[in-house]
């Protein structure tokens, strides 16, 4: 089954109103393949999400960068998946390595809290599970660090966060798995199509054997890491590589060539 090519654009802690109305401003007057070619998601700050959704385009999404692992409550500077679903926010970025390294948000997070009344053991699990059950679509985000990768432990490192992913939920409809080498982040050192391609490939095959192979054939499996206008078109071109996560591009002219790939 064709699975439809996705492009997102993790714009992070970055921009002002000014700016985001001018980055709205060229991605509205963008001319890009349809939505059923490729799917457009854009993910501002939070503190942008009103103001994005209620100028973008409509054939564009818009996505939360993170939300809390439960209902809102006494929960001092979290976002609640309800809030996004107020807002009429319908992704969420969950598990970006600069979540799971600078916040220590992890496949096991030990977290205990007196509403809670329990420990949440698989946090990044958790969040894409309740995420979902409120009805949000996610992208979930797996990636290994240089000292792994250089340990020959890529595979046992992005199969243990994926695993922690597929414990908590059942249907995999509206989940889009991000693989995000850490080494790759906010570095230029772009992960080659051989090595983007070994990945999803081992990816998919662990979705294959662990949760069927409808799951395998249909879940997009997306490359993120210092993709830019100048090396999307390889990466594109790699079998298993169905999209992108864009970060420092996302801000600039040059994502909406990205978007351009697979045409
Ligand atoms: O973190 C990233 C990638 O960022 P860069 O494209 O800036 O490497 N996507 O979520």
């Amino acid at each position: 089954m064709a699975r439809t090519f996705f492009v997102g654009g993790n714009w992070k802690c970055n921009g002002t109103s000014d700016d985001v109305k001018k980055i709205v401003g060229v991605l509205n007057g963008a001319e890009v393949p349809p939505e059923d070619v490729v799917e457009v998601v854009v993910s501002p700050p939070y503190v942008f999400l009103p103001l994005v959704k209620s100028l973008l385009r409509s054939d564009f999404g818009v996505a939360a960068q993170n939300c809390w692992v439960r209902k809102g409550g006494a929960f001092t500077g979290e976002i609640s998946v309800e809030m996004l679903v107020n807002l009429n926010i319908p992704w969420v970025i969950l598990g970006h390595s600069e979540r799971r390294l600078l916040l220590n948000e992890s496949n096991e997070c030990y977290i205990w809290n007196i509403q809670l009344l329990c420990f949440s053991l698989q946090f990044v699990g958790d969040k894409v599970a309740y995420a979902l059950s409120q009805g949000l679509k996610v992208i979930a985000c797996v990636g290994e660090t240089l000292e792994q990768r250089e340990s020959g432990s890529t595979m046992a490192v992005v199969a243990a966060q994926t695993k922690a992913i597929a414990e908590r939920v059942l249907n995999w409809d509206n989940i889009v798995l991000a693989y995000e080498p850490v080494w790759a982040i906010g570095t230029g050192k772009v992960a080659t199509p051989a090595q983007a391609q070994e990945v999803h490939t081992e990816l998919r095959k662990w979705l294959h054997e662990n949760t069927g192979p409808e799951v395998a054939a249909s879940v997009r499996i997306i490359y993120g890491g210092s993709v830019n206008g100048k090396n999307c078109k390889e990466l594109a071109a790699q079998p298993d590589v169905d999209g992108f996560l864009v970060g420092g591009a996302s801000l600039k002219p040059e994502f909406i060539d990205i978007t351009r790939d697979r045409i």
